[in-house]
């Protein structure tokens, strides 16, 4: 039994049009899945229905189940908020492209890491200080003491996705789902933020669901690819394999598109 199981997944708005349509893909435990396909093509609105989390107006039918050890298994569509709420965090945890919507502005950083380690881990006192200072540190945060005192706005962008990251990670989710995760950073940190990912995910052998337009970005982070355009699968397969044999005309744009920007890069930082 997979960890994740979608099967026929399809968003459809209020007025009858169609935004995901017939999807399907498994994420087995520990396996690392991409998303990938340009903007609007549907990308988001999957990894929003994974979690049951559609906006109002926006209706999911098929099925995904997500099968979390120690949490059972759940028909995650039509299910109530009620069943729906445990999972999130621990069976699945998100992180967003802008870390601002996970972040309360009003509350300081150490508190926010705070939230998942007494809710999820039932940590208390002492025991959750030093584990809300364990979590920034895993995310490589200098300076975690102060980190931990700030508020969301006092810190960088880069600090605050690490954060967001930590938050997530805080609940020791089987399943990370990523949703363009380091699109908003630059180039630098975007890849040291990556690296990070890739490492606390094979530490804890979490899966990972990973949403991205860029494909040079989700090959370094997963072994398997889905490739969305206009809501429907065009293409998927081995990271590699795609990679190298993109079957389909627009997974070759894909692939063709990111070696171009590769190159670009070598040439600015030769
Ligand atoms: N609440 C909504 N109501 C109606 N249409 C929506 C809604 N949310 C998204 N859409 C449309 O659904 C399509 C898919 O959106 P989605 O956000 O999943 O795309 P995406 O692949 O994640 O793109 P991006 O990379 O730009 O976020 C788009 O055409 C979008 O305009």
């Amino acid at each position: 039994m997979s960890l994740l199981d979608v099967t026929g997944l399809t968003v459809v708005t209020d007025s009858g049009r169609a935004l995901v349509s017939d999807l399907s893909f498994t994420v087995e435990q520990g396996g690392r899945l991409g998303l990938i396909g340009e903007s609007g093509s549907g990308k988001s609105l999957t990894a929003l229905a994974v979690m049951g989390l559609l906006p109002p107006g926006l209706t999911a039918s098929g099925s995904v189940v997500l099968d979390a050890p120690g949490l059972g298994r759940t028909e995650m569509v039509g299910a109530a908020e009620s069943r729906l709420r445990p999972l999130r965090g621990r069976g699945a945890g998100v992180v967003f492209q802008e870390p601002l919507t996970a972040l309360d502005p009003l509350m300081r950083v150490g508190r926010q890491i705070a939230e998942p380690l007494r809710r999820h881990r039932g940590l208390r006192g002492a025991e959750l200080r030093r584990a809300v200072a364990a979590a920034l540190d895993r995310v490589q945060l200098p300076e975690p003491d102060r980190i931990a005192r700030a508020f969301p706005h006092e810190i960088s962008g880069g600090q605050r996705q690490r954060v967001a990251l930590a938050m997530a990670l805080a609940a020791e989710p089987t399943l990370l789902i990523a949703d363009e995760p380091t699109t908003a950073l630059d180039v630098t940190v975007q890849a040291e933020v990556l690296g990070l990912l890739g490492e606390l995910i094979a530490e804890k052998d979490m899966a990972l669901l990973f949403v991205s337009h860029d494909l040079a970005v989700v090959s370094g982070v997963t072994d398997e690819l889905v490739v969305l355009k206009d809501g429907r699968a065009v293409e998927s397969g081995g990271t590699a394999d795609l990679l190298h044999a993109p079957r389909q005309p627009y997974t070759r744009s894909l692939v063709e598109s990111a070696r171009t920007f590769e190159n670009a890069l070598e040439r600015i930082t030769r």
